[in-house]
């Protein structure tokens, strides 16, 4: 891989075909993507630079799959992604977080081997009061027969994910993905509409600094992960405290601690017994990412990339992050024991 110096200009389109310059096999289809991805992320980027002016604020008046209010945001980010992928001929299907059930490739598009599950405005609670928002993709290779995407294509565990990503539209726009060769980010230079290479092969600190959880459910949450949360506080045992920061929107959370070390935490509570976030399209490609940065995540009981999902929208519980954290997550929650100090 070709190393690049601090100045280099790397876009990301010159990133993308170097790395796939190591697969002598690869045909450019799984770079075509996210390439289009890439070309959505500026269009979804430029909806919510303007939101306010737009009159793209507020709820749309329906309600998704999940039983949410749609946002206008959600809606257009997914119009825009779907319209950015059907017809490259590189996708056989999609999913999407606003459409109940798979999203067919249009007749008269060609078909390619991959899917693709997303989730098009990732923070949607955070539109209106212009806090940072983002997109979420995961992108798998099809396994069933046939040309158009199946219900099995998509049900795959993530450790079968071939790319994975966010976009998060903050201070600036960034875009951070995996091919299972290192995580990278890019960011969008505006001037030039380019998404340029601004952090190669990132890593996250094996020892976190911040923990981000909403502990407006503590009342609702097991006892096993009251002791978890004492511990990160440093309230139990002998950790340094971790300090508290909570976005609201997971991709946010998730960036900040993946550049400064911490710990993402949605656990199952009484009223959501398997957690809010979703497998598919919000727990699976940001699992990608954090392992590929030296970092891990769990359920509480097993490696989320292990888990074989079973339905479209299905939600799981989710500790996310830096390893020493995680950890500590898996030995209280996995035996459902208080383990010793430290
Ligand atoms: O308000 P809560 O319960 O803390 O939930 C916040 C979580 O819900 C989400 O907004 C769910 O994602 P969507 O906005 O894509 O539905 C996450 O981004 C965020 O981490
Ligand atoms: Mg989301
Ligand atoms: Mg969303």
């Amino acid at each position: 891989m070709v190393k690049h110096t601090p100045t280099s200009v790397v876009t990301i389109e010159r990133f993308i075909i170097e790395q796939e310059r190591q697969f002598p096999e690869a045909t450019g289809e799984l770079s075509g993507v996210l390439y289009d991805v890439a070309l959505a992320a500026k269009m979804i980027a430029n909806k919510v630079r303007s939101a306010g002016l737009a009159d793209i604020l507020g709820a749309e008046g329906t309600e998704n799959v999940q039983g949410e209010q749609q946002q206008k945001l959600d809606v257009i980010a997914n119009d825009i992604m779907v319209k950015a992928m059907d017809h490259g001929g590189r996708l056989c299907a999609m999913a999407s977080e606003e459409e109940p059930d798979i999203i067919q490739i249009p007749d008269g598009f060609k078909c390619g081997k991959y899917v693709l599950t997303f989730d098009p405005l990732d923070g949607s609670s955070n539109i209106d009061v212009n806090v940072p928002v983002g997109t979420i993709f995961s992108v798998m290779r099809k396994i069933t027969r046939g040309t158009r995407g199946e219900m099995e294509d998509m049900l795959q565990p993530g450790r079968r994910q071939v790319a994975a990503g966010y976009i998060i539209y903050g201070s600036s726009t960034m875009l951070v993905y995996t091919t299972g060769q290192g995580a990278h980010g890019f960011t969008l230079d505006p001037s030039i509409g380019e998404f340029l290479l601004s952090h190669p092969n990132i890593a996250i600190p094996e020892r976190g600094k911040y923990l981000s959880v909403n502990d407006s459910y503590e009342q609702a949450w097991e006892d096993n992960v009251k002791g978890l949360m004492r511990r990160y506080r440093g309230l139990e045992g002998d950790r340094a405290p971790l300090s508290v920061r909570y976005v609201g929107s997971l991709v946010a959370d998730f960036h900040r601690n993946l550049l400064g070390g911490g710990i993402f935490c949605y656990p199952a509570n009484t009223k959501s017994p398997r957690g809010k976030l979703r497998l598919l399209y919000e727990a699976s490609p940001l699992a990608f990412i954090a392992e590929q940065a030296g970092g891990m995540a769990t359920d509480g009981h097993q490696r989320i990339l292990d888990i074989q999902p079973t339905e479209l929208h299905q939600r799981t519980p989710l500790f996310i992050g830096s390893k020493d954290e995680c950890e500590l997550a898996n030995q209280m929650l996995g035996t459902g024991a208080l383990v010793g100090a430290g």
